[in-house]
């Protein structure tokens, strides 16, 4: 967000957002994915409260205060949207259910129900999550940036074939493998929805949207192409065709040798990478195209101590005098201490 600051006439402007449109930070700014969720007591004592987990993010009262919980905490540099990406495939009239200490359950789709997905509600399902971003805008200090989000269409059409997390999205690539029209027709669907749903996020105040492609590491480079790096394209142009200055944060997780590719075929100002990268090469070969960001493993957030401070120290390193986003390679894990979060921001803020 950008604002006048009364008594000195200056913009205040969310570090994030100097990052995003091309600022090299001293300091980076940072936050973590998944950063508001079961690790934080605060976020356990709410969760109780609400029904189901789709309860939560529908109700925009607690789901407001949910986003916000992190950064009372931590002070991070932004706010992400307390949603799921499965909101979409709801949204598209998909049974989607979470089941405690398992993850999310829907109806696996089959070719027949894609012809009859259709996108015409989307907005109108989604209004609860849209009123939340601008509740939440509302409530967020002014350097603070607020990250709206959804899933990439490959991911969340993992989830819609298999019905549930899979170790390796085997249904889906049989589908990819046995009919690659009838998947580039669920993948328009979601692209459709996505568009719609990024620009209203925007529209109420999201100053940044992310595209989270958890499972791109699965799919061939010709598969990637056309599943991952193209949607997501058509999804930044789509979203642009209405906000030119719309900003995005690819995260095509284990994309590796396509991570250049994918920065110049989708045209994100910031592309998140994981932490089996060597991110000073990936800084090389990204140059100035975009911003990068990440990338510690989550599990050496766990492990604490020492270790983070070194993990954390070759990160700044690595990004020395470019444009980072501080961040982990994925999310947060429930077991993480907060302890251990303290740390990382004293490390990175030192
Ligand atoms: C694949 C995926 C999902 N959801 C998401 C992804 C992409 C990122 C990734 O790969 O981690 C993204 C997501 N999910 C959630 C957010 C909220 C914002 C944030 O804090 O980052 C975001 C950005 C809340 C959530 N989404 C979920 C929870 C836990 C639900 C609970 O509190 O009971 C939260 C806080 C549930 C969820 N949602 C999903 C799964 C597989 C699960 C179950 C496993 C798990 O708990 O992590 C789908």
């Amino acid at each position: 967000m950008v604002v006048q600051n009364s008594s000195t006439g200056l913009m205040t402007k969310a570090r994030l957002l100097h990052v995003l449109d091309g600022e090299a930070m001293a300091q980076p700014p940072m936050w973590l994915m998944r950063q508001a969720g079961r690790y934080l007591p605060e976020y356990r004592a709410l969760r109780t409260k609400a029904g189901s987990f789709l309860d939560l993010c529908y109700t925009p009262e607690l789901a407001t205060e949910v986003t916000l919980q992190p950064i009372r905490r931590f002070g991070f540099d932004a706010a992400i949207l307390f949603s799921d990406i499965l909101v979409i495939p709801h949204a598209l009239g998909r049974d989607v259910r979470f089941v405690e200490g398992e993850g999310p359950r829907l109806d696996p789709i089959d070719v027949a129900d894609i012809e009859q997905l259709t996108t015409n509600a989307v907005l109108e399902r989604l209004a609860p999550v849209l009123e939340t971003v601008s509740a939440v805008r509302r409530e967020l200090a002014p350097d603070k940036a607020l990250i709206g989000f959804c899933g990439a269409p490959w991911t969340v059409a993992t989830y819609m074939i298999a019905g549930k997390g899979t170790p390796d999205q085997a249904p889906s690539r049989l589908l990819a493998a046995r009919d690659p029209q009838a998947l580039d027709r669920l993948i328009d669907k979601l692209v459709q929805a996505s568009i719609v749903y990024l620009v209203a996020q925007l529209r109420a105040g999201a100053d940044a949207v992310q595209i989270f492609d958890s499972w791109s590491r699965v799919l061939s480079p010709a598969g990637f192409e056309r599943w991952s790096a193209g949607p997501i394209a058509r999804i930044v142009a789509g979203v642009r065709a209405e906000i030119p200055d719309a900003r995005f944060i690819g995260f095509p997780k284990g994309a590796d040798r396509g991570l250049v590719s994918f920065v110049e075929t989708t045209g994100v100002n910031a592309v998140g990478v994981d932490w089996t990268v060597p991110l000073a090469t990936v800084r090389q070969e990204i140059a100035d195209r975009a911003a990068i960001q990440g990338n510690l493993d989550p599990m050496v957030l766990v492990a604490g101590g020492t270790q983070l401070d070194d993990a954390v120290d070759e990160i700044l390193e690595a990004m020395r005098g470019g444009r980072l986003i501080f961040n982990l390679g994925h999310g947060i894990v429930p077991q993480t201490p907060i302890e251990h979060v303290e740390r990382l921001v004293e490390r990175v803020r030192r």
